[in-house]
């Protein structure tokens, strides 16, 4: 019994949990599949109600600009970017935040009614996204995007601004007239292509794209690497080797068949805002405390910093050479902000003289080599007289002797005795007499009247010599006031005198080490160097062929001649290298990314809402990554 109880107890507490766990699976699996049926229906769904987008919008989000504008399907080829200053400010004494293109124009008005400047970026990477999100919010006011009230309350946007319906609508008779006669557009058909560095961090992107889809509420959302987008115009630019100087940062992206060598990949926190700071504290040492003036100095950066190609040879110069006196040494007029709004480049005396001295050298070598030409085609005249005069002896003889001729056949015909014409004559002489009398007296009376005339002019020209002293005077007097002003005007200048800073301080980018950066960051050949070096080995000889750079900051006179001859120094000679500039530097990138979209769809390099909200929104921009093979991202 007990054998049976027990085997009867066993048979059901086997079959039990078996029938127990049977429904169990089945509930299971069938929960799943409905659950996975549902995500396809809600897929099939949402994919299905998804509006293609009306317009597509690039922004290239650089950390000193953003690059945006709109890429049409029928869009002109000609399209270029718009730019917006990615950075915000307060105003002193009052509650006003100013975004993008009022800081700029404040900045040119009077930079020292602002203060707290806050740039979005750091490294090129998005760190203040509220920041950033009102520079966003900005350009789409100005694009004339119509933001939907925010899904969320506790979006980036609306706790950068506190966003209410009542407060948008306060806003709203403020816009400008030009913001109301623009097209307004509905931000849900909207698709947005975002510009950013390589290796951007993954949680950055995340935030971005919620920023997107939650508080502007478009309706795609796509990220890609803005160094590969420059490398887009280049038809031939699919392996080599691209150097991005831009603001906060320097990279360098080797590419193989417009594929990102990502391992290779090198970021150099150095950049032009680097260059700006250095020389703020240079002049600010020195000087006039600039160290709030940004703008000033960022003028000072692009209107007199260059590379130099020998910079021991230009430091011994300085040395031996007295402040003033250097062939570099230029003066920057700052702008007083009630006459002037920009700083102005000058000439020191010195080079004001040298000048001067080569001007009249040249003029005077000019002078002698018209002299000495002159005299040298006088020569050859005279010796082609010489020779004319020899040929033309002859003919000449012959007409001597012509004239002679004539003048005996006169006398002749004078001396012949004819009586009739003794007498023609004779009252011919009468005649001629008189009117000798009459013209005599015609003479005598014109004299009179002269005369009479030169008394009048006399006096005339002494009035008119009088008026033109008059004249004379108070033109001198006024140039002389003149003369005083300027002088007060002078006297008022603020002058920063600009040397050896010209090139020492954009010397950082070679040698960082030397503005207290640390010593392990490599210069910008070495940062090169490493970075194709970490390539395959079979890569690298197309690499150091096919060195392009771009950014802001390739600006810089002597950069590309400078890079050449380091980076040859530093690479075997049997390998051939070249480096480049780009013909588009602050917008290759924008301009590459407008390239790329018009072949490609924007389910391609997109994700649309519905995907986003139905792939637990976190995960979507994988989708990013696995669409474009990771091309751009
Ligand atoms: N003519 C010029 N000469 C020298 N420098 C210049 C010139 N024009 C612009 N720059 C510098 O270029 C920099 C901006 O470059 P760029 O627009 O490429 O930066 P960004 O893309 O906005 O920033 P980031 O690369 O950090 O994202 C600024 O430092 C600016 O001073």
């Amino acid at each position: 019994m007990p054998e049976s109880k027990s085997k009867g107890r066993s048979s059901r507490s086997r079959a039990s949990p078996a029938k127990k766990t049977e429904p169990k699976k089945k509930r299971r699996t069938s929960s799943t599949t409905s659950k996975k049926s549902k995500e396809a229906a809600s897929r099939a769904t949402t994919t299905a109600s998804t509006p293609a987008p009306s317009a597509v919008l690039i922004v290239d989000n650089g950390g000193d600009k953003l690059k945006y504008g709109w890429m049409t399907p029928n869009a002109d080829a000609a399209t270029t970017p718009q730019y917006l200053p990615n950075v915000t400010a307060r105003l002193k004494h009052q509650l006003t935040i100013l975004v993008g293109d009022q800081v700029e124009e404040t900045a040119e008005r009077n930079p020292s009614q602002m203060y707290a400047i806050t740039r979005s970026t750091e490294r090129g990477i998005v760190t203040h996204l509220g920041n950033q999100v009102q520079v966003w919010k900005r350009m789409l006011d100005l694009l004339g995007v119509v933001i939907p009230p925010p899904l969320l309350d506790h979006g980036e946007a609306s706790k950068a601004f506190g966003w209410k319906v009542t407060h948008r609508r306060k806003q709203q008779p403020q816009q400008s007239q030009q913001q109301q006669t623009t097209q307004r557009i509905p931000a849900v058909s909207l698709a947005v292509l975002l510009l950013v560095p390589p290796h951007c961090p993954r949680l950055v992107l995340d935030q971005i794209m919620h920023v997107w889809m939650e508080d502007f509420g478009v309706s795609h959302v796509g990220f890609a690497t803005s160094q590969m987008c420059a490398t887009q115009p280049h038809a031939k630019f699919q392996t080599g080797c691209l150097v991005d100087v831009g603001w906060s940062a320097t990279h360098v992206v080797p590419t193989f068949q417009n594929m990102p060598q990502q391992n290779a990949i090198r970021r150099m926190p150095l950049g032009g805002r680097h260059l700006v700071n250095i020389w703020k504290y240079y002049a600010s040492y020195r000087q006039y405390n600039l160290m709030d003036q940004e703008w000033i100095l960022r003028d000072v950066v692009r209107q007199l910093a260059y590379i130099s190609l020998d910079f021991q040879k230009e430091l011994q110069l300085a040395q031996s050479t007295l402040p003033g006196r250097r062939s570099f040494d230029r003066n920057f007029v700052l702008p007083d902000y009630q006459t002037t709004f920009r700083g102005q480049v000058e000439l020191t005396d010195f080079a004001k003289y040298q000048l001067e001295q080569e001007e009249e050298k040249r003029k005077k070598k000019e002078q002698e080599e018209n002299n000495a030409q002159q005299q040298q085609q006088e020569a050859d005249d005279e010796s082609e007289d010489d020779d004319e005069d020899f040929n033309d002896d002859q003919p000449a003889q012959e007409d001597d002797n012509a004239q002679k001729d004539e003048v005996k056949k006169m006398d002749e015909d004078e001396n012949s005795p004819d009586g009739e014409d003794a007498e023609k004559d004779r009252q011919t002489s009468k005649k001629t007499k008189k009117k000798k009398k009459s013209r005599k007296k015609r003479r005598g009376k014109r004299k009179r009247d002269q005369e009479d005339d030169d008394d009048d002019d006399e006096e005339e020209e002494e009035d008119e010599d009088d008026n033109k002293q008059l004249l004379r005077q108070r033109l001198l007097r006024q140039q002389q006031e003149e003369e005083r002003r300027r002088r007060e005007l002078e006297a008022e200048q603020q002058v920063l005198s600009v040397s050896v800073e010209r090139f020492t301080v954009p010397e950082v980018l070679f040698r960082p080490s030397d503005a207290n950066l640390p010593v392990e960051l490599a210069g910008l050949p070495h940062l090169i160097l490493q970075s194709i070096k970490a390539c395959p080995s079979f890569l690298q000889p197309a690499l150091y062929r096919s060195i392009h750079i771009t950014g802001g900051l390739s600006q810089l006179p002597n950069l590309q001649p400078r890079l050449e001859q380091e980076l040859r120094t530093l690479i075997p000679n049997e390998l051939e290298m070249k480096v480049t500039l780009s013909e588009h530097p602050v917008d290759g990138a924008w301009l590459g990314a407008r390239d790329w979209i018009r072949e490609k769809p924007y389910t391609q390099w997109s994700v649309s809402r519905d995907e986003w909200e139905a792939s637990q929104k976190r995960k979507a921009w994988i989708k990013l990554l696995t669409v474009n093979g990771g091309a751009l991202v």
